[in-house]
């Protein structure tokens, strides 16, 4: 299997050692990403989605939608996505996945200590995938608030395997995020949302400056006609259209979530999201509406579900 990453050494990306980070955010940042996200982006009174923003009916903090989450592994790499022993283009870099676990709420503001480690590697053949796990801590109780896991598609870094055999290894049992299965049947809900045009230049603010998302060279480098969204974006565009449409606006309801990018989206094109309910599981997917195309499935686990909700 030995290939064009053959000067990839996976021990020495197993054995490095993440550094510790610690960071900060404030109401601000919580209320950027929400905007970024198309939070209140069809309506500036959207009943469920100004406590995002805004201290709506004189509400102490605002409210923190749980895929704000999804930001910290990035701000807990200081030295940006940098795996030793790895040979990877940077420009051929896609985010392939990300799994969320919320121990409680998100408050509005915090200082957090981030525990990094790698929790995956595989040879794919035509691309390597990194899985790296991201653990958050509240700074002054050490209480452990989410977990996150990240996973990077490497197009051309993968052919490093040394038996016939492909590498792969995982730090967590397979069976811990079951991969989803989209019913045959009608959905439950179904919701529709514009993403702007300017929607990754906005998103971006909230930490991601991957040129790929605002630079067109860069994007035609990358295989792609101009900049793309973040997948993260796109996540986050979807579960707040299930905490809209199945939680009734409660964002404390979401345990969970998995979101796996199968399509690259363009800033500016609808977003139709289809989500389906199993026990106290969402089973989601979106898809672009012009294109027609799935760009993002998943599930999102919540904490307690009634039909009567
Ligand atoms: C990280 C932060 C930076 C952020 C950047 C962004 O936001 S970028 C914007 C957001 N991101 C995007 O826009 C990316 C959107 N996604 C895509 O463009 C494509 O899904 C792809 C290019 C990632 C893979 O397509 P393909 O045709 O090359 O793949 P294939 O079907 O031939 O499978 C080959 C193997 O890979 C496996 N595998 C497949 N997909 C994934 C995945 N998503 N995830 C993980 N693994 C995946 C699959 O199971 C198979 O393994 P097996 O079974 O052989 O052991």
């Amino acid at each position: 299997m030995a290939g064009a990453s053959s000067k990839t050494d996976p021990q020495l990306l197993l054995s490095h050692k993440f550094p510790e980070a610690a960071f900060a955010y404030t109401e601000r940042d919580a209320a950027l990403y929400a905007l970024g996200v198309g939070a209140c982006g069809r309506d500036p009174l959207d009943a469920d989605e100004l406590k995002y923003v805004y201290h709506e009916n004189g509400q102490q903090f605002i409210k923190v939608l749980p895929t704000f989450a999804a930001l910290f592994p990035l701000q807990s790499l200081p030295d940006g996505l940098c795996f030793p022993g790895l040979q990877y283009d940077p420009q051929l870099l896609l985010h392939g996945q990300q799994y969320i676990e919320l121990y409680k709420p998100l408050s509005s503001s915090a200082h957090l200590q981030h525990k990094v480690s790698l929790a995956g590697l595989h040879d794919k053949g035509k691309a390597a995938v990194v899985e790296v796990e991201t653990k958050s801590f509240d700074q002054a109780s050490g209480e452990l608030l989410c977990m996150n896991r990240s996973t990077a598609y490497l197009r051309g870094a993968g052919g490093f395997s040394k038996s016939s055999q492909p590498f792969s290894y995982s730090n967590y049992p397979p069976n811990q995020v079951r991969a989803v299965k989209i019913p045959k049947d009608k959905p439950f809900s179904v919701f529709e949302d514009c993403s702007q045009p300017s929607q990754a230049l906005l998103y971006r603010l909230s930490g991601d400056y991957n040129p790929l998302h605002s630079d067109p060279m860069i994007a035609k480098i990358a295989g792609f006609s101009r900049p793309i969204l973040h997948g993260l974006c796109t996540l986050g565009f979807a579960v707040r259209a299930i905490i809209k449409c199945i939680c009734r606006g409660d964002p404390d309801l979401v345990k969970s979530i998995l979101g796996k990018f199968l399509l690259h989206v363009y800033p500016g094109e609808t977003l139709v999201t289809e989500m389906w309910v199993e026990g106290s599981r969402v089973i989601y997917q979106t898809r672009v509406k012009a294109r027609n195309r799935i760009v993002l499935s998943g599930f999102v686990e919540l904490h307690r579900w009634t039909s009567s909700l």
